[in-house]
């Protein structure tokens, strides 16, 4: 469970759903000498935030096990967005992810049909067929209630 807590987070560090964040400068504003006028509208790019190697050792690589110790700084971990309008349903939608994961990875069996094939970069790094995959049902098991109870 623990282990399955740090693959969702490495699943949207990697393939972040809100590629982007939008806000608009209330007032001028200047971020690393870069003045941003009022009333313009910016987008924070999470995909170079996530991707960042200076927070993430080889960035592109999926390894969920980085989160064992890793020590965020604020704003470098951006799935849900942050500030006043961060995600209201960030922890209903981990907890919801959290479930079907469970309960699909101990029902379900996942064979790649091309498994080393190309990957592709834009607009984030995935296997060039989405990981085309024949999903098996296993035999049912003692984590269900059988139709029964
Ligand atoms: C994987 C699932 C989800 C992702 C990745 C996601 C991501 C985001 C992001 C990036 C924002 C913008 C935050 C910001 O501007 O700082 C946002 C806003 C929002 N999300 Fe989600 N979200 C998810 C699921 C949900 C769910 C399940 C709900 C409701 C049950 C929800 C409701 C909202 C609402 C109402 C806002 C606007 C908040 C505001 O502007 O004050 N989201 N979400």
């Amino acid at each position: 469970m623990e282990y399955l807590s740090k693959v969702i987070d490495e699943t949207f560090r990697n393939f972040n759903p809100a590629f982007s964040i939008p806000r608009m400068a209330l007032d001028d504003i200047n971020i690393n000498d870069y003045i941003i006028p009022k009333g313009w509208k910016v987008l924070v790019w999470t995909r170079a935030v996530h991707l960042d190697p200076e927070t993430y050792v080889n960035p592109k690589d999926f390894l969920p096990s980085r989160w064992d110790n890793q020590k965020l700084k604020a704003g470098s971990f951006l799935p849900f967005g942050a500030g006043s309008r961060i995600c209201p349903g960030a922890d209903f939608a981990r907890l919801t992810i959290f479930i079907f994961l469970h309960y699909f990875l101990l029902n379900y069996k996942l064979e790649q049909i091309n498994p080393g094939g190309p990957i592709v970069y834009l607009p984030y790094q995935r296997r060039a067929d989405n990981c085309l995959a024949n999903i098996i049902k296993l035999q049912p098991s003692l984590h269900l209630p059988s139709p029964s109870c």
